[in-house]
């Protein structure tokens, strides 16, 4: 049985004080970390205060991005040292804004998957397909050409700790969610990817997680899917209130 990760992705949004805010309200109400994952992304500014107050709970902190350099001249980056020494837990990497804005290559997202395990960070991995894609009939293709890039040349007990999300990019943001059915269908399709390049028995503990407009309404229905493992939240994440009734729901299934 996989347990369920629920991720909230503030993307850049929430200053340092609401932030802080945020966690304040969260922290004593978020269930215990035997039952469920519960996951804030926050922007680097915030992330210093936030694992300081995460401390003692069960919400663990995650990063956006991050480089997959140690250091050197990349002015305006952060680093993989820079978020270990902060006590970062998880990295979303290779999500569908930073490929489509800031250059995130199948290549690069890669680099970085192996920079984050390489100190002790988790890996959040987007993939998704455009509508033009899915109208197309290529959503599984093209995701499995994500996935297999992105673990290219990692161990098997790596790819097991990988978190996998995918997220249609036609869903973020849009309201518009893809049905229960197809969402799974999809991630099924992932969990076979990971079976046919790495193993069966890495292929039945990697953890899929699906995003794309979910909220308290409608995530009960995508948790209780045989592939969807979980869910990266953004609009819906950034109340307290909201970001607790979805960790609630990956408590129960
Ligand atoms: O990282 C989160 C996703 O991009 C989903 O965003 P959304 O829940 O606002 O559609």
């Amino acid at each position: 049985m996989r347990k369920k990760i629920i991720a909230g992705n503030w993307k850049m949004n929430k200053v340092i004080s609401e932030a802080e805010q945020f966690l304040n309200e969260v922290k004593t109400s978020i269930p215990s970390s035997d039952q469920v994952d519960s996951v804030v992304c926050a922007p680097f500014l915030s992330l210093p205060a936030l694992v300081e107050q995460a401390k003692g709970t069960d919400v663990k902190i995650a990063a956006q991005n991050m480089h997959y350099e140690e250091n050197g001249a990349f002015t305006g980056e952060v680093s993989p040292v820079m978020l270990q020494d902060l006590g970062v837990d998880y990295v979303v990497l290779g999500h569908s804004e930073r490929r489509e804005m800031f250059n995130e290559t199948d290549e690069s997202v890669n680099k970085k998957v192996k920079a984050a395990f390489d100190h002790n960070i988790t890996p959040i991995v987007c993939v998704g397909e455009t509508l033009t894609q899915r109208d197309a009939n290529e959503t599984k293709p093209h995701v499995e050409k994500q996935v297999k890039a992105a673990l290219e040349g990692l161990s098997e007990q790596q790819v097991k700790e990988t978190v996998i999300a995918y997220e249609p990019i036609w869903a973020i943001g849009t309201g518009k969610t893809a049905s229960s059915e197809d969402a799974n269908e999809v991630c099924a399709h992932i969990r076979e990817v990971v079976k046919t390049t790495v193993s069966e028995d890495v292929a039945n503990e990697v953890r899929i997680q699906y995003g794309g407009s979910v909220k308290p309404a409608n995530v009960d229905e995508l948790l209780a899917q045989s592939d969807i493992d979980g869910a990266l939240v953004g609009g819906a994440s950034l109340e307290p209130e909201s970001f607790l009734k979805l960790v609630e729901a990956g408590k129960h299934e």
